[in-house]
Formats: C-alpha cells, structure tokens, sequence
C-alpha cells in the first residue's frame, strides 16, 4: 500500500541516545500548536501486542534473531493494521519513533539477517507503507554512550562493532532513498535540530497539500 496522498508519515531512526524521542516529541507537541491534526507513536509499542512483544524483546533471555525478527514484524503489522492505516485515512500527520528502517538496520546490517527476506516480510507485514519522510540521526556508539544510560537493554548491550554495523546500515538505507531520508547531526542543539526538522515538515506539507489539488 503507498501512502496514496492522504496523511503524511514522518519516522525517526538512528542508533539508541540520538534525541529521537526528543525531536519526535518537540515536533509533535509543535504541530499540535499549530493546530495541525497529529498522532505519535512508537514501534515497537503502542498497541497490546507491541507492549507484550516489545518487553520480550528488549529484555527476554535466549531470544533467537529468527525470533526477534519474526516479533518485530508482528508489532509491526499491528501498529500498521491497529493505528497507521485508520490515521492515515484520517489526513492525520503521523509521527513514529522508528520503523522498518529500524529492523533494516538492525537485524540487517547488524545481525547479518538477508536484506531481501526482510524487504519481503517487512511489505507483508506493513502493506508496503512506508514513510514520506524519515529523519536520521547519525550518531557514532562512542558519542551516544556519553549520554546517559541508566537501564540497559538487550540491544545496549551489543557490541561496539554490531553498533558500527547498524550506523553504516542506516547510511546505506539513506543512500538508497535520499528523497526520503534527512541525515542530522544529534551533537546540534535540541532547538536548531528542532527548527530544520519542522521546516521540513512544513515543506513536505505544502507540497502534498499542492500534489491534492492536482
Ligand atoms: N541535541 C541534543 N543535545 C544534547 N543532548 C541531547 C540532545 N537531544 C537529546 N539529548 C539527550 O540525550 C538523551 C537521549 O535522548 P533521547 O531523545 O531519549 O534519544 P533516543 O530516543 O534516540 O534514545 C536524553 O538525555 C536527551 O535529553
Ligand atoms: C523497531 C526495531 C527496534 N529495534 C531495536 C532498537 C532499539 O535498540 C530497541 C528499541 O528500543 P527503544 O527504547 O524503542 O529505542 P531507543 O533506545 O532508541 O529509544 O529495539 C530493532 O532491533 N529492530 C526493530 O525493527
């Protein structure tokens, strides 16, 4: 399914302790100002399955990568299926705190998972929505690990070149879509990062709102 027009759906990706959370909240509590109809949500999460699935999955013992996979497409397909799809068709601007780029680059790049299965099970289990916009914080391990980490999960705990891994994994997704990917600095200010970040947005806007009356 393409994002046929209507909504726009914005993800943030990067490595752990980038300030996704932190843009993805500004822009949202931003838009929300402005009056703009927005809805926010986070993968894996949200949903009842996404909450089960997701403590499984940063803090379950002997989880395969089969397993993580399979799980993080089922949040997924739920998220899609439960939230994105109906705030889609409601021309509502979705905001989401990762996606499949995420699975991508981490189970991808990182654990070494085939690109190919993963492009397939990720159209299966999201329609093949993807996003309009996607901002990447390209950050390195060593910069992220100065900020703080109280609990660490499963994936914080990997090590440094699984890390390397997935940060080259998500410049090679970039690379691949530059239309849709904003690379970022996270060591910019939470304000400067936040000013490029919402006049993107507002562009992209304008420019479905022109492509609608076409
Ligand atoms: N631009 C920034 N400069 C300095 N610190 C930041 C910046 N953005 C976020 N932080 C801090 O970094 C930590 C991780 O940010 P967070 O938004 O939770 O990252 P993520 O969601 O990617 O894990 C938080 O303590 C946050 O306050
Ligand atoms: C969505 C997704 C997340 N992940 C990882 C990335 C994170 O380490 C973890 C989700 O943790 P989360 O707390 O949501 O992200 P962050 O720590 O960046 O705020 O799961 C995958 O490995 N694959 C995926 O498809």
């Amino acid at each position: 399914m393409q994002n046929n027009k209507k909504g726009l759906f914005i993800t943030f990706e990067g490595i752990e302790k980038c300030g996704k959370t932190t843009q993805s909240r500004l822009l949202y509590e931003k838009l929300l100002s402005l009056g703009e109809e927005v809805a926010y949500f986070k993968d894996p999460g949200v949903t009842k399955v996404g909450e089960n699935f997701r403590d499984i999955l940063l803090y379950g013992k002997n989880i395969s990568v089969e397993t993580e996979v399979l799980l993080f497409a089922a949040c997924r397909a739920q998220l899609v299926n439960e939230c994105i799809i109906p705030a889609l068709k409601e021309d509502k601007i979705i905001i989401c705190d990762r996606f499949s780029d995420s699975t991508f680059a981490y189970q991808g790049y990182g654990r070494n998972v085939n690109l190919s299965f993963l492009e397939n099970l990720d159209k299966y289990a999201t329609k093949g929505l993807k996003p309009d916009v996607t901002f990447l914080f390209d950050f390195s391990f060593f910069e992220a690990k100065e900020r703080v980490l109280d609990s660490k999960d499963r994936m914080e705990t990997e090590s440094v070149d699984f890390h390397n891994r997935v940060r080259i994994g998500y410049l090679m997704l970039a690379s691949m879509e530059p239309d849709r990917f904003c690379i970022l600095h996270p060591k910019l200010s939470k304000e400067k990062l936040h000013e490029i970040i919402l006049k993107k947005v507002l562009e992209r806007k304008t420019e479905r709102r022109c492509l609608k009356k076409d």
